[in-house]
């Protein structure tokens, strides 16, 4: 959603227990037009950040900690510029979403949004250059937000031509284009269209009135759908994601302001998301001088509040997150540490809610290959520890979730035998020839490579 669907809100959603977060529409043209919006790597904040040239306005940021359930949601009524747009992006997201619903003069008149229901012809070609161009390719899904047409028929008869286009997912704004949020949404046609897509075996989500996660639960039983997308109440109040039910306001509000302060988010957009909730839910004077606030200085004395991002902050964290760590002892391996830092186990890693890897490396002899591989996990949202020979294994050990040590390490595997610890051995040979050295840098894992054992701990959850 626009404006209340940037990060922090995103990143608090996830928290609370959202298994999928969208960002707001973003239009095409925004990210291709003249420069083309460039994607740099926000280290202050550990974000990455899609900023426009000249003025470098960051048009969409994201954390690493959305990885594997971040829709990036974008507005065109152009294959070619759809494509363009979703290329400079897919690497960061795991499904784009076209938004076929938005019923804004701007976005109808300009022939996207709910516009491109009128043009089936035109939206049907976006889909497939996205499937054909962006999301094959990639192996992410395109997915489709629509509304429902005047009549059954006519929505089941384009349901029916959007999941021939190769799309993963359509979710249905159960309203039709002139309708209003303020009408109640209609869920006639749900089933229906639920069993058109399950027949293309394309997943389907309901949106319109859900109210938060048991609703959201009960509806997928009643229609036989696969999810729910909730939007007003989320803009009303983020925890609606909770299993356990809403949070308070007030500690939402508190939360938010942190995560904002975390993510360095645009002053501006913090105050208009904060004034919207305090609304009636704050004291008068409370809600004045968040209103005057010019400064997030003067927005958590409001709040009173303190906040500091050297203290190791527990606010960008999926409450839903097992923060499960690793303990690395590798210690004459480089080779590993890279392939540690391959895409394929990074993401390994972030889908499994590992977020701390501890590293047996003294940090005041990092080498350069060590120094660039803890840099790049640091930059996927995982907490580094480096601990040296002296640190107390038993320690060590008792905190981490799995153990991925040399197979020649004896006493570290005699320390994870006794504390019970899933290990992961990384099996290097003795040998004197320079080429062998070289391989024996290899992942050779009792013939299982490391990726695949480490997986089989997650799936068994360790
Ligand atoms: C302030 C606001 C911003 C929205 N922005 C978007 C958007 O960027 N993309 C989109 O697909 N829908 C957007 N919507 C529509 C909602 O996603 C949703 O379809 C609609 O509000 C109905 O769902 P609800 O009854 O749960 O609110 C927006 C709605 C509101 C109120």
């Amino acid at each position: 959603m626009v404006r209340i669907g940037e990060l922090p809100t995103r990143l608090l959603a996830l928290r609370y227990g959202a298994d999928l977060v969208w960002g707001p529409e973003i239009v095409d043209k925004a990210l291709v037009s003249g420069e083309k919006a460039q994607r740099v790597v926000n280290d202050h904040c550990q974000t990455i950040d899609f900023v426009k040239p000249p003025s470098n306005k960051v048009i969409f940021r994201l954390h690493p900690l959305e990885k594997g359930r971040l829709i990036f949601q974008l507005g065109s009524c152009n294959p070619e510029l759809a494509v363009e747009a979703a290329k400079l992006v897919v690497n960061d997201v795991s499904a784009i979403d076209l938004n076929c619903g938005c019923p804004k003069h701007f976005s109808v008149h300009a022939g996207m949004g709910a516009g491109l229901l009128k043009n089936l012809d035109r939206l049907e070609s976006i889909l497939r250059a996205l499937v054909e161009q962006v999301g094959q390719p990639n192996n992410i899904g395109i997915s489709c937000k629509i509304r429902l047409l005047d009549t059954h028929e006519a929505t089941l008869d384009m349901v029916r031509r959007l999941c021939k286009t190769g799309i993963r997912a359509i979710t249905v704004h159960c309203r039709t284009t002139p309708m209003r949020n303020t009408e109640p949404a209609i869920r006639t046609s749900l089933r229906d269209i639920a069993e058109i897509c399950h027949s293309y075996h394309v997943s389907i989500l309901v949106n319109g009135d859900v109210d938060n996660r048991k609703m959201a639960k009960e509806l997928c039983e009643e229609y036989g759908v696969d999810g729910a997308v909730i939007a007003r109440a989320a803009e009303k109040n983020v925890s609606c994601f909770r299993e356990e039910g809403l949070l308070p306001i007030q500690q939402v509000v508190k939360d938010y302001v942190k995560m904002c302060l975390e993510v360095d988010n645009n002053f501006g957009n913090t105050k208009y998301c904060l004034i919207q909730w305090m609304q009636g839910n704050f004291p008068k004077d409370i809600r004045q001088r968040a209103q005057v606030a010019k400064s997030y200085g003067q927005l958590l004395e409001c709040f009173d509040l303190s906040w500091d991002r050297s203290s190791e902050s527990q606010t960008v964290q999926s409450q839903k997150s097992k923060n499960y760590a690793l303990f690395l002892s590798l210690y004459k391996n480089d080779n590993f540490l890279s392939t540690l830092c391959d895409e394929n186990l990074l993401n390994l890693l972030s889908k499994n809610d590992c977020t701390k890897v501890i590293i047996h490396l003294n940090a005041d002899t990092l080498s350069d290959t060590q120094e660039k591989a803890v840099q790049r996990l640091r930059k996927r949202g995982i907490r580094i520890e480096l601990v040296d020979a002296l640190h107390p294994l038993d320690a060590i050990i008792s905190k981490a979730n799995v153990v991925v040590c040399s197979s020649a390490c004896e006493s570290i595997l005699a320390e994870a035998d006794r504390k019970k610890k899933p290990v992961v051995k990384v099996f290097t040979r003795t040998t004197n020839s320079e080429e062998e050295k070289e391989n024996s840098n290899a992942l050779i894992a009792d013939e299982t490579p490391v990726i695949d054992q480490l997986r089989s701990c997650f799936e068994k959850n360790l």
